[in-house]
């Protein structure tokens, strides 16, 4: 039994089905990368997995739990994180701000050991504590979603396009710190990825979605390999 066990998930908005006949499985410690083009349901997907969609059929099952119909907080609390691509963090407050609020339904005697975790995974974040969100530059305010996320202590980490918005160098940095959660941390990592080269280099197992329909799912190099494929959905 896998980590999470996606089946026949289908999800959309209203009454129009976006993404539809999702399988896939993610196990511990793996690298689970999503590509596909522009507008072909990646985000939806992710967002039907923590629950902010509309789910039109099929199961997630976490941790052998089914979790299809749970609202996103008791997904958290189950140890599902998932970062957004926009919106993720406060504008106008400060960083201490930002983690206090991110942690703010968690037993305050946890609060101080689980921020000493995450700033020595993240040690940058102490340059930047009392600024305010809207003075921080793209990477900084990413460094900070994502030690939101690790605040709560997931063993799965869902991640919307980490790298967008990043120059390269910043990006590599990130694709960095998705395999050092994993190899220090064991954590299983969700990745939606508009580079998709890059996040199939260090992914373990990929979807391909094109227009809201798997494309290809299975060993992330084979996808690589695959010509017709990577040339005609990912531009590689
Ligand atoms: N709130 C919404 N209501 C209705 N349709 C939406 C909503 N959000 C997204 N869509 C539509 O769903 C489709 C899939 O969008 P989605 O953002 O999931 O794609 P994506 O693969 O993540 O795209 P990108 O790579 O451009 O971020 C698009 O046609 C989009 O217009």
């Amino acid at each position: 039994m896998g980590l999470l066990v996606v089946e026949n998930l289908s999800v959309g908005y209203e009454k129009m089905e976006i993404v539809s006949g999702v399988n896939f499985t993610v196990e511990k410690e793996e690298i689970f990368v999503i590509v596909g083009p522009n507008g072909s349901g990646k985000s939806t997907l992710l967002k039907g997995l923590f629950g902010l969609v509309r789910i039109f059929g099929g199961r997630v099952i976490l941790g052998g739990r089914d979790i299809t119909h749970l609202p996103p907080y008791k997904r958290s609390l189950l140890g599902l994180s998932y970062l957004p691509q926009l919106g993720n963090t406060f504008e106008s407050l400060t960083v201490w701000e930002n983690l206090v609020l991110a942690a703010h339904d968690l037993p305050r005697d946890e609060f101080t050991g689980r921020l000493e975790n995450v700033l020595e995974i993240l040690p940058d974040i102490k340059r930047f504590m009392n600024r305010k969100v809207h003075t921080l530059s793209g990477g900084e305010r990413q460094m900070l979603a994502l030690a939101m996320g690790l605040l709560r202590n997931p063993f799965l980490l869902m991640m919307d396009e980490p790298t967008a918005a990043l120059s390269p160098k910043l990006a590599s940095r990130v694709f960095q710190q998705v395999l050092e959660l994993r190899k220090n941390h064991g954590l299983s990592i969700l990745l939606v990825e508009q580079n998709a080269l890059k996040a199939l280099e260090i992914g373990d197992k990929a979807l391909l979605l094109v227009s809201g329909q798997p494309k290809f799912y299975g060993p992330a190099q084979d996808l690589l390999k695959s010509e017709e494929l990577a040339r005609l959905y990912l531009g590689v």
